[in-house]
């Protein structure tokens, strides 16, 4: 049987040990040979690796895990490398939405100046990654990577290293099919979808179960109730957080203006961004929540563990987002062609963009990448919104590459959550200054 060397960079992530657990529920299709956790941080990744070993010893004793904070060691030889580093922690994400919210301006880790500003930070660390996984990993290996902001990574991964072998992804749309799901009383897998857009900004056209196009049943149900089920808890207890119950009602407003398709949740921080403003608690945005729940449900289990002896087995979660990555991997390691949303160079794929934008589709996953669906022509509203935001991601990845200030103010100025160029400055020099260790200068 084929195994392989596996590396999570990022390994000290609230994600691993879920992702860990994915792994190792497909021990039997997708076998390891040894499991690397590689970090910056070893203090926090020996902390999550507490609960990891706990995780192998239970489903595979004899798998040889390494935690390690050396590149070669971490990527020597490796077939896989799973990325999810989030750049400056949850303590800058909190600065991410924080700033932008002093001015009445959407704070969020992926969307608005909060994104860009997490953009910024973690351009150049991805490009060195790749360069680690090119030097020492296996010519074959694949890059599957979870890193955030997803579409302006991808971007500066487009012009940087096009040759390498990386797949974007993102969680999220999975998610609303697992929603989607629920409320058709189907299972996920049932699902076969139309989408398309960017990343965290995109839209469903077409939910088929048997071949039959559902849509027009969610968008009764999204009207009334938007993407929320009964009982989230049952659905993904993460996604009983009050943030995201609201994120799943939001979408009854945009089904209900614009009842043609059915947007990714993303959608409301640019289309609803006063709305959004009006409801954030500005001192405890979900950075806060996330560090007084998800994080600290983990390492509260470590520390108990430390002490105990005993397991906190709630303290974690595969979900979607641990299912999804592994799924990709094994369509990749095994030449399955599974159809999944990813974000690919769109090459007229969408007819009417650029064919140098990076956008989120439909593809068929390869062991030689993934191959696109033909989207066709999108409508000129959705067309419009994705030109504005691409306009805004691209001028930022010019900014990073050219330490260009007037280029990070044109792409702030761009994003739709932003009221004017006025505006724009303030925000963007208050995140320079927030941002000194990591940014690169912008003259
Ligand atoms: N694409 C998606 O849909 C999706 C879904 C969920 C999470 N994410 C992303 O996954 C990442 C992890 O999220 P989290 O909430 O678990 O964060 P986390 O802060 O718990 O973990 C991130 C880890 O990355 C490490 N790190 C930072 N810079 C690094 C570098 N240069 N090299 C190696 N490791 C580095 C940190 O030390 C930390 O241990 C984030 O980027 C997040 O945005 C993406
Ligand atoms: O606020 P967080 O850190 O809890 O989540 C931010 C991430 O949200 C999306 O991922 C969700 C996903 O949609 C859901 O199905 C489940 O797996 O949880 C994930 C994380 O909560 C989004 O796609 C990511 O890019 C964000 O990082
Ligand atoms: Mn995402």
């Amino acid at each position: 049987m084929k195994t392989f060397i596996l590396t999570i960079a990022g390994g000290g992530s609230t994600y691993t040990p879920g992702i860990v657990k994915s792994l190792l529920m497909r021990k039997d299709q997708f076998k390891l040979e040894e499991l690397r956790m590689y970090d910056i941080d070893a203090e926090r990744q020996n902390k999550v690796a507490v609960i990891v070993k706990e995780v192998v010893k239970e489903m595979d004793p004899s798998l040889k895990l390494v935690l390690t904070t050396d590149p070669e060691e971490a990527f020597k030889d490796a077939d896989f490398v799973f990325a999810q580093m989030r750049v400056g922690k949850y303590k800058m994400r909190e600065l991410d939405e924080k700033i932008p919210l002093k001015y009445d301006v959407v704070g969020q880790e992926t969307c608005g100046p909060g994104g860009m500003a997490y953009g910024l930070r973690t351009i150049f660390p991805m490009i060195e990654l790749i360069d680690f996984v090119e030097k020492y990993a296996k010519k074959t290996c694949w890059i599957v990577n979870y890193s955030n902001p997803a579409s302006i990574v991808a971007e500066a991964i487009r012009r940087l290293r096009p040759n390498s072998r990386i797949m974007n992804i993102c969680d999220m749309p999975v998610g609303v099919m697992r929603n989607m799901a629920a409320i058709l009383g189907v299972a996920r897998e049932e699902l076969t979808v139309d989408y398309f857009g960017l990343n965290h900004f995109g839209w469903f056209t077409k939910v088929y179960v048997n071949g039959e196009d559902k849509l027009p049943v969610l968008r009764e149900h999204a009207r009334v109730h938007g993407l929320l089920t009964e009982d989230m808890s049952k659905v993904d207890v993460q996604h009983s957080d009050p943030s995201w119950i609201k994120t799943y009602k939001n979408i009854k407003y945009l089904v209900d203006m614009f009842p043609e398709y059915i947007p990714n949740p993303y959608m409301q921080y640019y289309l609803l961004s006063d709305h959004i403003v009006a409801n954030t608690n500005k001192e405890r945005t979900r950075a806060n929540e996330v560090m007084e729940g998800r994080e600290k449900r983990l390492f509260d289990a470590v520390d108990q563990y430390l002490a105990t002896g005993e397991m906190n087995k709630d303290a974690f979660y595969v979900g979607v987002h641990g299912l999804f990555i592994v799924d990709v991997a094994i369509s990749l390691a095994f030449d399955l062609r599974k159809r999944f949303l990813v974000i690919v160079e769109n090459k007229g794929a969408i007819k009417n963009l650029p064919d140098d934008a990076m956008v989120e589709i439909p593809a068929y996953i390869t062991s030689n990448g993934p191959e696109p669906v033909r989207v066709g022509e999108i409508p000129t509203f959705y067309k419009g919104l994705i030109e504005q935001q691409l306009a805004a991601e691209k001028l930022l990845v010019d900014a990073a590459l050219e330490n260009s200030y007037e280029k990070a103010l044109m792409a702030f100025t761009m994003n739709k959550t932003v009221k004017s160029a006025f505006q724009a400055k303030q925000i963007l020099d208050d995140l320079i200054e927030a941002n000194k260790e990591y940014w690169p200068e912008l003259r």
